[in-house]
């Protein structure tokens, strides 16, 4: 039997399964906490890997591995391969101000988000890659100018597995690539002009600093550290989370993803590169060849958690007291804003309850208030994905939160559609380990692997809900 392993490392956590690399099945799993925050030590990241190893029944018997990772996270690397600086990851929003300096400089109103959208696919916000170096570079000069090379998460992660200290050595993959802000996916192709004018340097130093190869979706990119016994482990390219994620699905042309894990998204698969200057779809591309535009909220998962956490109760309770309201929590809704927001474009923002009154200010209207409020900020960006002509046949709902029954049935009243919950389980971790079994039979497309049992939900469309949330979602306090 030959045993590949896929890798989530995610934002709260590494998780990884070892799965049979014929048939897809299940053999073993792991998993390791991350630590808190927005600004992280990637030494941490390896060390909860080396945990979920472990946890994991190790690698020892593994043929190859992937790693699928949280995107655009900012690991600095200096000419030793050292790490400069903890790393910023997607939900730090302290390069906000970059982001709007960095469209100012390709023109006013409209034409500096049209730029963007054409020069990389998506308009910068304060999670992409380039508006932290920005940031770096005004603020840590000192740090700025040690960069040898800059690596995201998961290709720092593989790189790390490989033993290598040489910078040369770092690889990646599309769609990882794709959400850096200075990679057009169209062409193929990194932006060195773009990396030059986010650090306020020339281009020939730009062209010095090291940028992981790019590697196909299939193709081998190292093999493991041999000195910890790795030596015969082939190693994927691995890709950013969500793209790992619409792999593990199995997704093509029509098929849509929401994730609600920490972040919440929105991913559809495109076979052709999509271009959005309003800036509230990300033209990404996808782990198989094709695109993977995306929405992306910076609050999933941890609105509800949240929620449970103020109403004194877990997640069973919170879905409980929601499923205990009705539609519409009797007027009250929440703009779901608590880290500040990506889409819409809010990274200031806190959030905010709107309606309370004597009826709706209880435990069930309050935790349906908060289920119906984070699903209408998904719901938003599945508007804007099928405005841009992106097909949507069917959705399916990943993620931690996807759990939930309160979400499981409220959500289709929501999208106004079916929804499909593939059982739970880890789809970023399976969609790396359908990757390594791929760069094992160097087939043309990925193996077939058993697809995951679906469950079907339905309600009656509740349009009033998002109608009201409309008029609502710009009604919050700045973070002060
Ligand atoms: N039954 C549940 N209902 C709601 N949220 C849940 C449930 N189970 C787990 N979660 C939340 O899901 C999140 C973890 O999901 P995951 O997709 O692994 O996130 P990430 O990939 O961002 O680390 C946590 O915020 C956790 O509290
Ligand atoms: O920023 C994005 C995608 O653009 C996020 O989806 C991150 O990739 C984090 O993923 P999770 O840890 O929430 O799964």
């Amino acid at each position: 039997m030959t045993l590949v392993a896929g890798i989530d490392s995610s934002t709260q956590s590494c998780k990884i399964v070892i799965r049979e690399a014929e048939t897809g099945a299940l053999v073993r799993s792991g998993s390791a906490k991350h630590p808190e925050g927005t600004e992280v030590n990637p030494q941490a990241w390896w060390d909860a890997f080396l945990q979920a190893v472990e946890a994991a029944g190790g690698l020892n018997d593994v043929a190859a591995a992937a790693v699928g990772g949280q995107q655009h996270g900012l690991v600095a690397l200096d000419a030793e391969g050292e790490v400069i600086r903890d790393a910023l990851l997607w939900n730090d929003t302290r390069s906000a101000a970059a982001a709007e300096q960095l469209i100012l400089e390709y023109g006013e109103a409209e034409q500096g988000p049209a730029a963007w959208s054409r020069m990389v696919g998506s308009v910068p916000v304060a999670s992409l890659t380039v508006t932290k170096l920005r940031w770096l570079a005004d603020a840590e000069p000192q740090n700025a100018r040690r960069i040898a090379a800059v690596a995201l998460p998961h290709d720092w992660l593989t790189w790390k597995i490989s033993g290598s200290t040489d910078i040369r050595d770092l690889a990646t993959d599309r769609s990882e690539v794709s959400g850096t802000g200075y990679f057009d996916p169209a062409l193929g192709q990194y932006r060195y002009e773009l990396l030059a004018q986010a650090l306020r340097i020339s281009q020939d130093q730009a062209e010095r600093i090291v940028l992981p190869e790019v590697a196909e979706p299939s193709e081998q990119v190292g093999t493991g550290d041999a000195s910890r016994g790795w030596g015969e482990l082939v190693l994927g390219p691995g890709a950013g989370d969500n793209a790992a994620a619409s792999l593990g699905l199995g997704m093509s042309t029509g098929d849509v993803s929401i994730s609600i894990g920490t972040s919440g998204v929105v991913a559809a698969v495109s076979p052709k590169p999509i271009q959005d200057p309003t800036g509230v779809i990300a033209g990404f591309s996808s782990a198989t060849g094709e695109y993977l535009p995306l929405a992306v909220t910076l609050n999933g998962s941890r609105v509800l958690d949240g929620a449970a956490r103020m109403l004194g109760t877990d997640h069973a309770g919170l879905a409980e007291l929601a499923l205990a309201s009705e539609p519409g929590a009797n007027g009250l809704g929440l703009v779901p804003y608590l880290e500040g927001e990506r889409t819409p474009n809010f990274p200031h923002a806190t959030g905010s309850f709107v309606g309370l009154s004597l009826t709706s200010m209880n435990p069930q209207d309050v935790a349906r208030a908060s289920v119906e409020g984070l699903l209408c900020g998904l719901a938003d960006g599945l508007e804007a994905m099928t405005a841009l002509g992106v097909p949507v046949n069917s959705i399916q709902l990943i993620g931690g939160a996807a759990k939930s029954p309160a979400v499981q049935q409220i959500a289709p009243a929501i999208f106004e559609r079916e929804i499909l919950v593939p059982e739970p389980g880890e789809y970023v971790a399976d969609g790396a380990a359908r990757q390594a079994a791929w760069v094992l039979t160097g087939t043309p497309t990925p193996p077939d692997w058993t697809a995951s049992l679906v469950q079907t939900f339905t309600a009656e469309p509740a349009r009033f809900i998002r109608e009201r949330y409309a008029e609502r979602r710009h009604l919050f306090a700045e973070r002060s």
